[in-house]
């Protein structure tokens, strides 16, 4: 079997930096530490201060090289990390060093992760954790990718696991004991019950309203109402630049515009919408389309009356929406419905209860699940999958379809479960995942 490579990357930020990091990992390691190294290889964990050479013998750096030994270490092989002079020269030069070795070559994004993964020290959901804390800007988000690096979801998948493999076995006892009296009949109850469990454990899961992925990608606000209603004006007000083009003609935004804010501690994307209305333009048709599509998919949205016309009255009010009378510096406050909040673009009358009341729901949103089992929309896909295995299981168990059937269903929906951490049938979803990542991570 061909010796595998060792990879090497800046993990560190863009230069010039106070320090550069760079980590190698793989089976060179201890022949760079002897051959580069003034110092030799350090000892395992021990901070090194060397001068380190390329093997020209041209100095690259006085710097600290830390190394430990496999299986002791991030990615599970022998790895250095070299602490380096941030500078571009002092990078460039040590990169090059390093790749003029046989069988060192620059790491792609994700990889060293990836080796941790394949080397069994992370699971699939604690990886996407590691990405997600680097991209993380929210406190939310940070706390929830800790949550998930530090197993939070894989304790949750094995607890399916366990119990699926022990309802398996059960369901294995009937299909092998088919005839003996009324022993289904007893056997199904147990079973039925741990299914029936397992999946209203799931269905809590799925109807979390998206708050794990929300947290993750930001909730999603629409403004929507009819043409010229100043729904523009308010976007770009709340962006604090001019995102989207205000005119005085009706139907002048067609497009979806979007702009991203943090409110409330979360992530928060505005999308102003074209205005409702029937129309015979074909461009503008379709732009009425995207804003009920986006006002549909939204978890809140700002119902905006324009209150020199407050006609007709907003569409499809869901609870938690907000309803705004725009233009209240041309026309007193006292006409605005019941509850609708009177702002004006043009004195700023309002904005900030606006603002407030948009991060308020936010921020109550998100503490509404404790711990949200889904992050992302593939571990959405896996859980309805496997959710719909498991109806599958039960059905057949209550019917004549027989355990042999159940059976399959359950061992489908293991599988599903199994590969949201990446315990089975990986490959595909292995460079979906760590293709995403940063390089040097
Ligand atoms: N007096 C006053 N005029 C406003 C206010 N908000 C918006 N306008 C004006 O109303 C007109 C329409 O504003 P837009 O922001 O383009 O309205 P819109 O709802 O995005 O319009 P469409 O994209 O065509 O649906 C512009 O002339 C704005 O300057 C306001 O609070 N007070
Ligand atoms: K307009
Ligand atoms: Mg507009």
């Amino acid at each position: 079997m061909a010796a595998r490579d060792t990879i090497c990357a800046l993990a560190s930020g863009p230069p010039p930096s106070a320090i550069a990091i760079i980590r190698i990992s793989g089976p060179a390691v201890a022949e760079i530490g002897k051959s580069l190294l003034a110092s030799g290889l350090p000892e395992p964990k021990r901070a090194a201060l060397t001068y380190i050479y390329d093997s020209d013998g041209a100095l690259i750096d006085q710097g600290i090289a830390l190394y430990a030994n496999a299986p002791h270490s991030y990615t599970g092989e022998d790895t250095l990390e070299l602490y380096l002079h941030g500078g571009p020269a002092v990078i460039d030069h040590a990169l090059r060093g390093l790749t003029a070795i046989a069988g060192v070559r620059l790491a792609e994004p994700g990889e060293f992760t990836r080796r941790a993964f394949e080397n069994g020290k992370l699971d699939l959901t604690e990886a996407e954790g590691v990405a997600d804390i680097i991209e993380a800007e929210t406190g939310a988000q940070k706390a929830q990718a800790l949550r998930q690096l530090g197993g939070g979801l894989t304790e949750i998948y094995d607890g399916w696991r366990e119990e699926l493999t022990g309802t398996l076995a059960l369901i294995e006892v009937m299909i092998d004991f088919p005839d003996e009296g009324d022993v289904p009949e007893d056997t199904a109850r147990p079973i039925l019950s741990r299914l029936e469990k397992i999946m209203s454990e799931i269905e809590t899961a799925l109807g979390d309203r998206g708050v794990g992925e929300r947290i993750r990608d930001g909730f999603r606000v629409a403004i929507v109402g009819p043409p010229n209603a100043g729904k523009s004006s308010i976007l770009n007000r709340l962006a604090r630049r001019e995102a989207a083009i205000v005119t005085d003609i009706a139907g002048t935004t067609r497009d979806v515009v979007e702009v991203r804010l943090v409110l409330g501690g979360q992530v928060v994307w505005i999308a102003d919408t074209a205005g409702l209305r029937e129309t015979e333009d074909v461009v503008e048709a379709e732009g009425v389309r995207r804003a009920r599509r986006a006002a549909a998919e939204a978890d809140l949205r700002i119902h905006v009356i324009d209150g020199t016309d407050p006609s007709p009255p907003p569409e499809q009010v869901e609870t938690q929406d907000i309803i705004v009378f725009n233009k209240a510096d041309q026309r007193p406050a006292i006409l605005a419905p019941d509850g609708a909040l009177p702002i004006s673009v043009i004195t700023g009358e309002g904005i900030d209860k606006l603002e407030s009341w948009i991060a308020a729901f936010v921020s109550r949103r998100a503490s509404s699940v404790e711990a949200p089992v889904i992050t992302r929309a593939r571990h959405r896909e896996k859980l309805v999958a496997g959710l719909a295995s498991l109806t599958a299981a039960r059905d057949a168990l209550v019917s004549d379809m027989g355990a042999e059937l159940a059976g399959e269903d359950v061992r489908m929906a293991l599988r599903q479960l199994s590969s949201v951490i990446g315990r089975v049938d990986v490959e595909d979803v292995l460079g979906a995942v760590f293709s995403k990542f940063c390089i040097g991570k």
